[in-house]
């Protein structure tokens, strides 16, 4: 059976706003993610709100630094208690395994750990201007491979590269996905996008949806509604 596949990414730059909108939310229906906005502003003690609250978290901090550096950040994001960390891909393979080391202390208890591969922001255009001359999926594939050898669980990558992913690097390598977007909502600064039941029929295993919930008139009805368009996918 599928796990709850939403994530629904708190980006807000005010704690009471997330807060009201955590309150309204079921944990049965959803995880929440906690990004570089909000820890910055309101740090650990917002993602304890939300554990207490009876929420899984994915802190999405995206850790890139030198080996020794990230393998102390993973640890201290275990100690947290959250559900899902993650790392950036290009941080490279020594960078990787040293998170990966870090957690085992933790045995059962230790947080997925997955690696960002390209931004969904990001285009093959984006790419070209950084140098990387293949375009995104090929890069996202080279990046996945990287990361499933370094023994993490998954990666961070857009629903548009899942069925690839899926079949390079196995059924039980998780794949997260943002700019994932429903009929009709606003795109904003994603670009390689999907909808939720696309999404999930790619291949995707959580579902990072952001914005078309958080800004919606009614994001619980948002959120309900999306719910609603992937069940039994
Ligand atoms: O490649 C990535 C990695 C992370 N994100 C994060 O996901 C959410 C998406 O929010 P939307 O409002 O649905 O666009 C946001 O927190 C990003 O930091 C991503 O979009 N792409």
């Amino acid at each position: 059976m599928r796990d709850k596949p939403i994530l629904v990414a708190l980006d807000f730059d005010n704690k009471h706003s997330a807060l009201q909108l955590v309150d309204k939310l079921d944990p049965a229906m959803c995880r929440l993610k906690v990004g570089k906005e909000m820890f910055t502003l309101f740090g650990p003690e917002l993602v304890k709100d939300i554990q207490h609250r009876g929420f899984d978290v994915f802190l999405d901090l995206k850790f890139h630094d030198i080996p020794n550096t990230v393998a102390k950040a993973v640890a201290a994001a275990a100690e947290l208690g959250v559900w899902m960390v993650n790392v950036h891909a290009s941080g490279g393979f020594a960078m990787m395994e040293a998170a990966r080391k870090a957690l085992l202390p933790y045995g059962d208890n230790a947080p997925l750990l997955i690696a960002v591969t390209v931004l969904t922001s990001m285009s093959d255009d984006d790419l070209k201007l950084l140098g990387i001359e293949v375009g995104a999926a090929e890069h996202v594939k080279r990046l996945a491979k990287l990361t499933r050898d370094a023994g993490l669980d998954g990666v961070v990558c857009s629903a548009q590269e899942a069925a690839m992913l899926k079949d390079l690097c196995g059924q039980h390598f998780k794949l997260i996905t943002p700019g994932i977007r429903p009929e009709g909502s606003e795109v904003g600064d994603q670009h390689r996008i999907m909808t939720p039941a696309r999404a999930l029929e790619a291949g995707s295993d959580y579902l990072v949806i952001g914005r078309p919930i958080t800004k919606a008139a009614d994001p619980l009805a948002a959120l309900t509604e999306i719910h609603r368009s992937i069940q039994g996918l």
